[in-house]
């Protein structure tokens, strides 16, 4: 018989997920929660206190590595998208992270709630394709309100090696009722890379956007808020966040949706991706140098 520790739910539970997959599930005494999947350090659900899920996932999404989970938050590093040599989006997301309960970097902001710790490193394969020892410490907080923290720290730990260089980005899949009505708040008048044109560089000119096709924009230095309105489900989706300058808005649209294997009819209606990232400029790192993000998503009533 093992020991109960929790006379109540247990604040932090490690189960088995879908195909056996490692899963860590968060709760709140008010009712909200966060599940975590080991593989790709993959955060694939999140309730607020009133019990309604915030994430999109799809319907057909693939638990079977090395496929990327199509939906929540997708954990995009060393690379984003094509830019560079390594497979698209990099390969954190298809990875199986480790839990590491013993190691809290000072320099992470620590939010009261209940939390679960993850850290992923290079396996000898992945130094083949990139060749760098990183260290990547992610705390994934659910505060005691239902907010949702990710709390990033990459370290060079190839003491005695060279600098290495990176793109991130928390590819998250927020859940709402139609995209056709959905508004986009903070963006306005910012230059951004359109990248469904060779990332040509533009001016935002609209106050709130909002998305009636295939869209694919990387809006550059973008403010610390970023909102997303859902009015049909009346509510606003708060995101926060520190170090991660750009934001990406992309949704495929009716077309570009079919090609998407993972992906079921119709679904693209249900999400908008909103995607706090550091793409424009990459981040550079020395030999012991840390680097720091940070990122919190809360809702309101509209
Ligand atoms: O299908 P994935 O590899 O997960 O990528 C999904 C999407 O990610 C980002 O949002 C990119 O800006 C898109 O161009 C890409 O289509």
């Amino acid at each position: 018989e093992p020991v109960q520790f929790c006379k109540k739910k247990c604040p932090v539970e490690v189960t088995k997920g879908v195909n056996g997959l490692e899963k860590v599930t968060l709760t709140q005494n008010k009712g909200s929660s966060v599940e975590v999947y080991m593989y790709g350090a993959h955060v694939t659900s999140w309730k607020n206190d009133q019990g309604e899920e915030l994430l999109f996932l799809s319907n057909k999404a693939i638990f079977s590595p090395p496929k990327p989970i199509r939906g929540g938050i997708p954990i995009v590093f060393p690379q984003f998208s094509n830019l560079g040599p390594l497979p698209s989006h990099g390969f954190a997301r298809n990875r199986l992270w480790v839990r590491d309960d013993y190691h809290h970097p000072d320099t992470v902001r620590v939010a009261d709630g209940v939390f679960v710790d993850l850290l992923l490193k290079p396996t000898e394969e992945d130094l083949k394709i990139w060749p760098h020892r990183f260290e990547f410490r992610l705390r994934i907080t659910l505060t005691p309100r239902g907010e949702l923290i990710m709390a990033s720290c990459v370290k060079n730990a190839d003491t005695d090696g060279q600098p290495f260089t990176f793109t991130f980005a928390h590819h998250t899949y927020l859940s709402v009722s139609d995209i056709s009505k959905v508004e986009v708040k903070g963006l306005a008048k910012l230059d951004y890379l359109d990248n469904l044109q060779n990332r040509t560089r533009q001016t935002e000119n609209r106050d709130t956007i909002t998305i009636n096709s295939q869209f694919d924009n990387i809006y550059l230095s973008t403010p610390k808020k970023i909102e997303v309105l859902d009015p049909e489900k009346k509510r606003t989706i708060v995101i926060q966040k520190e170090g991660l300058p750009d934001v990406v808005v992309w949704n495929p649209g009716e077309e570009k949706a079919k090609t998407i294997e993972d992906l079921g009819e119709g679904e693209y209606k249900n999400f908008v991706a909103v995607e706090a990232a550091a793409i424009e400029k990459p981040v550079t790192l020395k030999p012991g140098e840390e680097w720091e993000g940070r990122l919190e998503f809360s809702t309101r009533r509209l």
